[in-house]
């Protein structure tokens, strides 16, 4: 009964997260071979001057053992809340969501004492819990090295790509090439290779001092034939903007133009150019089953639905359709074929769920009996919190999730 009730768990919780990564355009884990190197500042900063290009961006930190995403962005000591069943990121702008295990601990100094499996859990629930709403970049900040941390994103989260950040000498190249071959055993393409602390300019003379060599991290993508992102310089100012929780944009220095060209060159080498502001803020098609003005709890037997354009964050159009008549299959393909992104629902069986899911609509359980107006305003400030329900109304019986 038990492994049962486990297997049921992790089915429920791997539909959750498939459902969210299926609204993320591009998730990026950044990786390092070698400690202190920078990812972290690479990471945090890869998501700010995305974010400023106008992307929808989330941000999440599986580095559970040491994380630092909120102290560099400033957000050390705040904690998060839940709602419903549903964590609320840090909204570090209304387009940049932030996930780190900081938020969530009593003490943000307490150190974590965790195994692999407990890791691997709490990453996945990052994935399945979390109110991200749709993004379109995702960017994972894990430890350094191949541990359970990357090895449980790779898993995990499908169409994921690795940027590795290095500095340039020896000692840390021989550990960028374990980063590479991981991501050939795990199938996950590399978009490209950042040389960090690469060359310091004497605020004195001016001249260019390279302390840690300059141009390993070049060579090993010219040796790999990987794209090379661009370097950053070893520059103070990173550090106290970091301590400050401040990000490389807050810089007057060279080293912000520097970030800004890695920027251009990662979206340069992305497969798909990414459409700005996706979901949310763009056209969404949301599908809503409908009675006498209402939701209506009982999905497959619905008598209409009301579809709801929305562009820009507002309602654009609304129209109420009549589906065909009821039989296995028929309505999530309907709804699917009127175009729609997103339906949202009282509760839903496994299969009508199934079916929507591989065509791309998100489907939101648990919604109260409201109207399809009320509802898409809800759901749109993200307070419609997905139950994850997967009740069946097709029986017609009644249960906890809206008794009709
Ligand atoms: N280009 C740079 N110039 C100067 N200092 C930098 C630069 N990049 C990062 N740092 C500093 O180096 C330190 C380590 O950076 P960071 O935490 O980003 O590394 P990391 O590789 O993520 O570390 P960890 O192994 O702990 O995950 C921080 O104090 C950061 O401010």
């Amino acid at each position: 009964m038990a492994c049962n009730s486990n297997d049921q768990e992790q089915k429920a919780q791997d539909q959750k997260i498939n459902s969210f990564l299926q609204n993320v355009d591009h998730k990026i884990l950044v990786m390092s071979g070698k400690g202190g190197v920078g990812k972290s500042t690479v990471a945090t900063n890869l998501a700010v001057f995305l974010n400023n290009q106008g992307y929808k961006v989330g941000l999440l930190d599986v580095d559970v053992h040491g994380p630092s995403i909120a102290g560099l962005l400033g957000l050390t000591g705040l904690r998060l809340n839940t709602l419903g069943s549903q964590i609320q990121p840090y909204h570090y702008t209304d387009n940049l969501k932030v996930m780190s295990i900081q938020g969530l601990l009593d003490q943000p100094d307490d150190p974590l004492i965790w195994r692999g499996p407990v890791k691997i859990g709490i990453i996945r629930q990052f994935l399945a819990d979390v109110n991200w709403g749709p993004l379109d970049f995702l960017i994972i900040d894990s430890p350094p090295g191949t541990g359970d941390e990357p090895l449980t994103v790779a898993q995990t989260v499908t169409d994921c790509q690795a940027v590795i950040v290095t500095t340039p000498q020896e000692i840390a190249l021989a550990d960028v090439r374990k980063s590479i071959q991981f991501c050939q055993k795990v199938n996950m393409p590399i978009l490209g290779i950042i040389e960090n602390m690469s060359g310091f300019v004497c605020p004195s003379c001016g001249d260019m001092h390279a302390i840690f060599k300059s141009g390993g991290g070049e060579k090993t993508a010219a040796k790999y034939q990987l794209p090379f992102l661009g370097q950053l310089p070893i520059d103070p100012n990173v550090v106290t903007a970091g301590d400050a929780g401040q990000s490389i944009d807050s810089l007057s220095s060279h080293t912000k133009e520097k970030m800004q060209h890695i920027v251009e060159q990662l979206l340069q080498k992305l497969p798909n150019k990414p459409n700005k502001q996706k979901g949310v803020e763009n056209n969404m098609k949301i599908a809503i089953p409908v009675v006498q003005g209402k939701l209506c709890t009982h999905f497959g037997h619905c008598e209409q639905f009301a579809i709801i354009t929305v562009a820009a964050g507002k309602i654009a159009k609304q129209e109420t359709l009549t589906p065909p008549p009821h039989a296995p299959g028929v309505i999530p393909n309907w709804v699917a074929d009127q175009g729609c992104t997103d339906i949202i629902v009282g509760g839903m069986g496994e299969a009508a769920q199934a079916i929507l899911m591989q065509r791309g609509v998100k489907v939101s359980c648990g919604a109260p009996s409201d109207t399809p107006e009320n509802l898409v305003a809800a759901y749109l400030r993200g307070e419609l919190v997905d139950s994850g329900n997967t009740c069946d109304h097709e029986h017609g019986h009644e249960h906890s999730c809206g008794g009709h």
